[in-house]
């Protein structure tokens, strides 16, 4: 298992995660546990900033990973925040986020949640559509606000990652395609709405993207257009949202750009792009979800059966599964692993790590090398900060885990685990069910 962070093996041979064993971890709070390095989130937050520099916007996507204790790190590092539903905002704004770092996403905001951002204060909303500006445009009114708004296009880019996570191509449930008009069309209708104040253009192409060139291209082709809709209608773009997408280190044979080298390519290009269409230097904002969260993130689960099917398989059972990490039966993702308790051992056994729902697809890793597990083992899967709390569900009502962060010895819970209770808490038993 690739280590990072402040992931170190102890004297005892086991995994220590900012400075504290994972199998005390597990001990004390219980399996499954996930667990943030806090010292690589903020690093993380930290070297997006400064490859970014002053005059650009980082705007972590809240989707990968968010809960009130994530907020705070986020707004100590200075970054701004993608929220894309009224539970993202509500959650932002309980933890105290300021309203005018928030960017408003989604492609089918409700009339409510369009109204809790106004009301907010939100910075921006990024708008997905025409339906959604005219709706805003009136709401806004009716708050008495003049919104700032991104329109959201589809640049026509295929970017080549998981169908499922790609979103730039033109035939998409996201954004208004330039390639057919509708972007221009867009952008007329917001500049004759009073009540909205058009900045800037955004577009997202997908997510775990290792090549740099789709960013590029990304960033070309919206200021071609950006140019395009000057001359047609007079507007100068003043911000260009390229969105997230850059991936991460799961498995052997990934090998993502580094973050600086993600921002000097966009940066480098956006210069080029602005100096031959004659167009003034955008700010550039990106919304990064994944390269923050993902590699802060480590699960740890508990061993239970072993069961080795002769000339087939090791079949290894967790006490997680696709409850809490969706991602290998939705997007085959793969993900290594490690015995937290085992570290020095030599992992020559192959094994399938099997969750624990009633789904034979809940398989969390195909193959995986670990020393010959046995029950009480801790299983350790990295790079889960990303898309898998943020994806759980409570499938065959399984609690949902615990979150804690941890940092220079230290360990705080900043997301409880649930309990039997909270699971039957919202059921409701009509009177004449009663016996
Ligand atoms: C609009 C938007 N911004 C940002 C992100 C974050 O992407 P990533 O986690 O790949 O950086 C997403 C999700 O892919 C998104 O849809
Ligand atoms: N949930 C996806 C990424 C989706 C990004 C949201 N726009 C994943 O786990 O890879």
């Amino acid at each position: 298992m690739h280590l990072r962070g402040t992931q170190r093996i102890n004297a005892a041979g086991e995994l220590e995660i900012g400075g504290i064993s994972a199998v005390a971890l597990a001990q004390k709070f219980g399996t499954p546990l996930y667990v943030v390095d806090e010292a690589l989130f903020r690093e993380n937050c930290r070297r997006y900033r400064e490859a970014f520099g002053p005059d650009n916007r980082v705007v972590y996507a809240g989707k990968a990973l968010l809960c009130t204790a994530i907020c705070r790190l986020v707004e100590e590092e200075g970054l701004y925040l993608d929220v894309s539903s009224g539970g993202e905002l509500y959650t932002a704004l309980a933890a105290g986020f300021p309203p005018g770092r928030i960017y408003f996403h989604g492609n089918n905001k409700a009339p409510d949640e369009i109204r809790q951002g106004l009301e907010a204060g939100v910075g921006r909303f990024v708008v997905d559509n025409l339906y959604e500006l005219t709706l805003l445009d009136r709401l806004a009114g009716d708050a008495g606000r003049r919104q700032e708004i991104l329109l959201r296009l589809t640049p026509g880019i295929e970017a080549h990652t998981h169908q499922y996570i790609r979103t730039g191509q033109i035939d998409s449930k996201f954004g208004l395609p330039i390639a057919t008009g509708q972007a221009l069309a867009g952008i007329r209708q917001a500049l004759e709405s009073p009540n909205l104040k058009l900045v800037g253009l955004h577009c997202h192409i997908g997510s775990q993207i290792f090549d740099l060139e789709p960013f590029r291209e990304a960033a070309r082709v919206m200021l071609g257009f950006a140019g395009e809709v000057r001359e047609a209608t007079g507007w100068v773009i003043e911000e260009l949202d390229l969105g997230g997408g850059l991936g991460i280190y799961y498995v052997s044979g990934d090998d993502p750009p580094a973050i600086e080298a993600y921002a000097a390519a966009i940066l480098e290009t956006v210069r080029e792009a602005v100096r031959e269409r004659g167009l003034p230097l955008p700010r550039v904002v990106v919304e990064p979800g994944r390269s923050i969260a993902g590699p802060a993130g480590i699960t740890l689960y508990t061993v239970g059966g072993v069961k080795e099917i002769p000339g087939v398989r090791l079949y290894v059972m967790v006490d997680g599964g696709m409850n809490d990490n969706i991602r290998p039966a939705l997007y085959q993702a793969r993900y290594e692993a490690a015995l937290a308790n085992r570290m020095r051992e030599e992992p020559a056994t192959p094994v399938t790590v099997a969750g624990k729902c009633c789904e034979s697809g809940d398989i969390l890793i195909h193959n995986v090398h670990l020393p010959y597990p046995v029950p009480g083992d801790i299983l350790a899967v990295p790079a889960t900060g990303a898309y898998n709390y943020a994806m759980s569900m409570n499938y065959n009502r399984l609690p949902r885990p615990a979150m804690v962060l941890v940092g220079d010895g230290r360990a705080e819970v900043i997301v409880a685990r649930e309990s039997f209770a909270d699971l039957t808490r919202n059921d409701r038993i009509p009177e004449r069910l009663w016996k």
